[in-house]
């Protein structure tokens, strides 16, 4: 893409983020989860966020979202971002197929609109190829299940920005592809992904950038297989199978 087509949808600038947690005996304790992160991304891009257990990744999501307060630094973003999480809001009670439109009602469709995209959402989730499992409560499911159900209630709409948080590790080789396909779909479209994964070959097959998060600073900021690669070289992936 050409210097002058690129348009920044998220511009993230010298951001810190802190916790604060009660600490048994003395009283409070500040987790400083990240450290003056700064990237801009721009439209079109999928862009996957990797490191260690405990780096940042979620929380900085959760920044771009607009779901955490910044102590330091700016998050800017176009349009209103939606995040996709493992514990996305879908209600356990419910059936599947009420959540579908609940789900679809929330991220703004209207009912006819959930009530034409109905099908298609069920079959890309694939909840159903075995069973009516859509007319179960979602408590019922499997983590698969329901992290393919949140996925396919997600990707139904156009996204400006889509934050995905590990939602695509528990699905299946099929699932995952169906995935990768409508990413692509949803970078066409001028959105903009972002992809938390612990797998290494889910952000070089979906992204062509990567940002490395480690202890809360941004390590590394470039195309994504050569980011992976010195992740994995840090990690000692590869040497030692990860589990
Ligand atoms: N709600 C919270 N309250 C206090 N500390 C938190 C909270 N959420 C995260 N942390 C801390 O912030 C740091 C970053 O956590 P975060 O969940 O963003 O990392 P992550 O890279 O997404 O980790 P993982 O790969 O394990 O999902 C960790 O030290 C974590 O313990």
């Amino acid at each position: 893409m050409a210097d002058t087509e690129r348009v920044p949808t998220v511009v993230v600038d010298g951001v810190h983020i802190t916790y604060t947690v009660l600490d048994g005996r003395s009283g409070t304790r500040r987790v400083h989860a990240v450290k003056g992160v700064s990237f801009v991304a721009y439209r079109g891009e999928a862009i996957g966020l990797i490191g260690s257990n405990g780096s940042g990744k979620s929380t900085l999501l959760k920044a771009v979202a607009g779901l955490q307060p910044v102590e330091r630094g700016q998050v800017y973003t176009q349009g209103q971002p939606s995040l996709l999480g493992v514990n996305a809001a879908l209600m356990g009670d419910l059936t599947g197929e009420r959540n579908v439109i609940l789900g679809g009602l929330a991220m703004g469709m209207s009912r006819a609109e959930v009530r034409e995209r109905y099908d298609d959402i069920v079959e890309f989730s694939g909840i159903n190829e075995k069973d009516d499992a859509v007319s179960r409560p979602m408590r019922t499911y499997s983590s698969g299940m329901g992290a393919r159900l949140r996925f396919a209630i997600a990707a139904a709409k156009s996204h400006d920005v889509l934050l995905i948080d590990e939602a695509l590790a528990t699905g299946d080789a099929r699932f995952r592809r169906r995935s990768q396909r409508r990413i692509d779909e949803l970078r066409a479209e001028a959105g903009t992904v972002f992809l938390v994964s612990h797998s290494n070959s889910t952000i070089t097959e979906t992204c062509e950038r990567a940002l490395w998060l480690e202890a809360g600073t941004l390590r590394m900021d470039g195309p994504a297989r050569e980011v992976v690669a010195a992740y994995e070289e840090y990690t000692g992936a590869g040497k030692h199978p990860q589990t």
